[in-house]
């Protein structure tokens, strides 16, 4: 079975020791997790070695960046390498985020470049796509994801394109209460699937997590998980919050 994953994405939020108290709170909720299951927790830079050492003895618990930058080394002031989270453990990174590519101009482009430094250090990138609101108005969502796809994720060989985790996220939905129906999720998610199985092959496309984000809370992750081709979820406001995150990590398939 792919790899059903709850990932928290913290977002500017928390201090430190918020951040501690809320890790220990969901990790004191002792879910053990199938090996087909995974908790990741997107927390802020300053707060990863902390939150990898609280995770270090739990199997299938792990740590994320939010962000990395598109260059390995050097005079980038206020940057952080792939390179670096490797140096501390840390296995995962959100890239692409919406909210990076509307307040820090990220571009596709950028993307392609942030995920092939991290898979040279071993990192998985989680990959974020997902449309505006004005695009799924005009109804060209599809195309507008897959063009996303294409442009940062395309250029991967087959033997590396089942080490990225893919996170649909319409912008629409983040934040603002408004999930998409699981209908609307599992219709862009089995697109997402054909588009890359026309990349790569049927085989390759079916070990690829594809998770949604957008609003996802302890009373619709049930419903959007069961779906055949949502593998789990990235989840900003509801994983701020032990109980609704320890429901949510509950909902995986
Ligand atoms: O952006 C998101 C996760 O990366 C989703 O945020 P919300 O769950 O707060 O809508």
């Amino acid at each position: 079975m792919r790899k059903q994953i709850a990932a928290a994405n913290w977002k500017m939020n928390c201090t430190y020791q918020q951040g501690e108290d809320l890790l220990d709170n969901i990790l004191g909720a002792n879910i053990a997790l199938a090996d087909h299951r995974q908790v990741v927790f997107a927390v802020p830079f300053p707060y990863l070695i902390m939150a990898n050492s609280e995770v270090a003895d739990e199997p299938n618990y792990f740590i994320a960046a939010q962000n990395c930058y598109n260059k390995k080394s050097g005079a980038y002031t206020g940057e952080v390498s792939a390179e670096m989270l490797h140096s501390i453990g840390i296995k995962y990174c959100v890239l692409g985020h919406s909210e990076r590519r509307e307040y820090f101009q990220e571009s596709n482009k950028m993307l392609a470049e942030k995920i092939d430094i991290c898979l040279e250090y071993g990192i998985t990138p989680i990959f974020c796509c997902g449309e505006p609101l004005s695009i799924r108005e005009a109804g060209t969502q599809n195309g507008y994801v897959e063009t996303q796809l294409k442009e940062s994720l395309f250029h991967l060989a087959d033997s590396v394109i089942s080490k990225i985790v893919i996170a649909y996220e319409p912008i629409w939905a983040i934040g603002t209460g408004k999930t998409a129906s699981s209908d609307q999720a599992q219709e862009m998610h089995a697109h997402l699937r054909s588009v890359l199985a026309k990349q790569y092959g049927p085989l390759l496309a079916n070990n690829i997590s594809i998770l949604y984000g957008g609003s996802v809370k302890a009373n619709n992750a049930v419903e959007l998980f069961a779906r055949p081709d949502v593998d789990g979820g990235l989840v900003g406001g509801a994983s701020l919050n032990a109980e609704e995150f320890i429901a949510i990590i509950k909902a995986l398939k």
